[in-house]
């Protein structure tokens, strides 16, 4: 065969009849745009979609009563009270989002050199989750693990001499694991990036009782560029020392990526993530590939920050750059993807019916 797929080339060589009827026709048997002709037509062949099913919306906490706040990074994206969490799940839950992942605003007040806000069962995120789940039970819950939201330097761990200790950063992991199981949420979320982090993860949630609590660990996390707005929603852009590249991954790699999620799954994940998202879509088709597992990724706040400042800057067709991007991991092999487009590109699938 002359070609691998479509019709091989050889059958060019059967008789063909005249084409002297269209002045101009070239010989052509084969014609791809015969299947994009009409709408109906390109509906009929489409090979992904993207329904609600696929979104985790991801929200930003913060304290007080009544209160949002724009995230000046994030056009559109706002710091919300708990109160306001509360409306925006049941928002989601309307828009037959199945989950929603929290993320806090931590008052610097309370950060410190150990993240010790994160193992306070009382913390903004735990609030929320039980108020969440007191109103609408039935929505799904992800909370991240993992310290910078907490720590006063930003990181992801403890500190000692300059160095991330993994060991010790794990045994808290698991005390704010617990902290976010016992309050009521769903899906424990590692994010942290620490070795050994999902079975310390995974033991603690045996030991308490709590087996049916999902892990989605965020596997393969690059050391990236993309994380900035996000930072600044959360509060951590401008006390960060340093990067984080002794434990996120390093972005030129993709067999490590695999062995990273081949730890996880054998630690006790129920699903893995890579993040970012779009720029590591060929991360996400080798994941789902190799271990065909319930595999998602992240579209984070910067890939968001470039849509919609673009788009606000009337550079780009902003809803249609939204659901291209979305449309995106779905063919990549994603089974879902966290996004702030959430909500918006929720309306728009329920709006095509
Ligand atoms: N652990 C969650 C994140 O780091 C999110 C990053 C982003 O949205 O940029
Ligand atoms: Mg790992």
């Amino acid at each position: 065969m002359a070609i691998k797929y479509g019709r091989p080339i050889e059958l060019r060589e059967v008789s063909r009849r005249d084409s002297t009827a269209v002045p101009h026709a070239l010989d052509l048997t084969v014609r791809p745009r015969r299947n994009r002709k009409a709408e109906w037509a390109r509906r009929m062949v489409r090979e992904n979609v993207l329904t609600t099913d696929d979104l985790i919306w991801p929200l930003f906490l913060i304290d007080g009563t009544n209160k949002r706040e724009q995230v000046a990074s994030m056009p559109g994206v706002d710091r919300l009270s708990v109160d306001e969490a509360v409306r925006e799940a049941e928002r989601a839950m309307k828009l037959t989002i199945p989950c929603i992942a929290l993320f806090p605003y931590t008052d610097p007040s309370l950060r410190d050199e150990e993240g010790s806000e994160a193992t306070n069962p009382n913390n903004l995120v735990c609030q929320a989750v039980r108020a969440i789940k007191k109103e609408f039970p039935e929505i799904g819950i992800l909370c991240d693990v993992a310290l910078d939201p907490f720590t006063s330097h930003g990181h992801d761990g403890l500190i000692s001499d300059g160095k991330i200790l993994n060991d010790e950063t794990v045994a808290v992991l698991v005390r704010q694991a617990l902290v976010q199981a016992e309050a009521g949420c769903d899906i424990i979320a590692p994010s942290d990036m620490m070795d050994g982090r999902v079975a310390a993860i995974r033991e603690g949630l045996d030991r308490a009782g709590l087996i049916d609590m999902q892990i989605m660990s965020y596997a393969a996390k690059y050391a990236s560029a993309f994380y900035g707005p996000f930072r600044d929603a959360i509060g951590s852009a401008k006390t960060l020392t340093g990067d984080k590249r002794t434990y996120q991954m390093d972005s030129a790699n993709t067999d490590e990526a695999l062995r990273e999620v081949e730890l996880d799954i054998a630690e006790g994940a129920d699903m893995v993530m890579v993040k970012p998202g779009m720029p590591y879509l060929d991360v996400v088709r080798r994941v789902k590939d190799t271990f065909a597992m319930p595999t998602f990724a992240y579209q984070v706040s910067g890939e968001y920050a470039m849509i919609a400042a673009a788009a606000n800057n009337g550079w780009l067709d902003g809803e249609r750059a939204m659901m291209e991007s979305l449309l995106a991991f779905k063919r990549a092999g994603a089974d879902g993807v966290l996004s702030y487009f959430a909500p918006k590109a929720a309306e728009k699938l329920r709006a095509q019916g």
